[in-house]
């Protein structure tokens, strides 16, 4: 049986903490970017992450930031995971996630000129650097880094590597389906979709997109039982 996971990133109060919580999401994101509009202190952080019942991964992301820096906001804000959406490279990446003791996303921002081929391979050189990577990200490369609500062209993920990468850019209930669908990737990981305003979650807006996701999975599954008709979706 498909299931998607689902990441909610970009929260800044508990009770938008709590309806993520409440309506179904895998992971939880917290953005340590300073310029972020959605950005919260390690202490804020520490104090929305209390609120986050276990087996609900939370996500520390950030942008450009050294070893050193990581390593003192997740002193203070115990994520479990670190989200490395900037310029670092892949062995700046496996640094900072050393010093910190946290396995990373490492974001790969996709242009309209990146070929499938170079996000297999950077895939690759990720897996090979640091035992603590997990997953690429892939978001659409913007100039402010990301939250901007833009997607890229999902044609570009390779069929091999869309079930280990977590999808990201531009999502909103409007595409949730037709991304799960069409791409089949690991995750989904949404932000300004899910927004009343900018760092201000929407409950309402959260679930829809929740149902979408969940909409493309019934499809996967009505498609593999088709297919395999002797085939149990346990
Ligand atoms: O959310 C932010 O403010 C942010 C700032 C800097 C880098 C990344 C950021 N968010 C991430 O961007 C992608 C796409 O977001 P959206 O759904 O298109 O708004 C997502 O991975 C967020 O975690």
């Amino acid at each position: 049986m498909q299931r998607t996971r689902i990441k909610i990133c970009g929260l800044t109060r508990v009770e938008d903490v709590q309806a993520a919580v409440a309506l179904g999401a895998d992971a939880i994101g917290f953005v340590f970017y300073p310029n972020s509009p959605r950005y919260v202190t390690p202490e804020q952080a520490a104090a929305l992450i209390a609120a986050v019942p276990p087996f609900v991964t939370c996500t520390g992301l950030f942008v450009n930031a050294t070893p050193e820096q990581v390593a003192a906001v997740v002193k203070v804000a115990p994520v479990s995971l670190v989200q490395l959406h900037g310029d670092e490279s892949i062995a700046e990446s496996a640094a900072i996630a050393a010093a910190c003791g946290r396995q990373f996303l490492r974001v790969f921002r996709v242009k309209p000129d990146t070929a499938p081929a170079d996000l297999l391979e950077y895939e690759q050189l990720c897996r090979a650097a640091s035992p603590l990577f997990t997953s690429l990200l892939l978001d659409t490369y913007v100039d402010a880094y990301g939250g901007a609500g833009k997607g890229f062209d999902w044609s570009l993920v390779p069929k091999e590597l869309a079930p280990r990468v977590v999808l990201s850019g531009g999502l909103s209930v409007h595409n949730a389906t037709d991304a799960v669908v069409s791409v089949r990737p690991y995750a989904v990981d949404i932000s300004s979709g899910v927004e009343a305003a900018k760092g201000i979650k929407d409950a309402r807006k959260i679930a829809d997109f929740i149902a979408a996701v969940r909409a493309g999975d019934d499809q996967l599954d009505r498609a593999t039982l088709k297919e395999h008709p002797h085939e149990s979706l346990a």
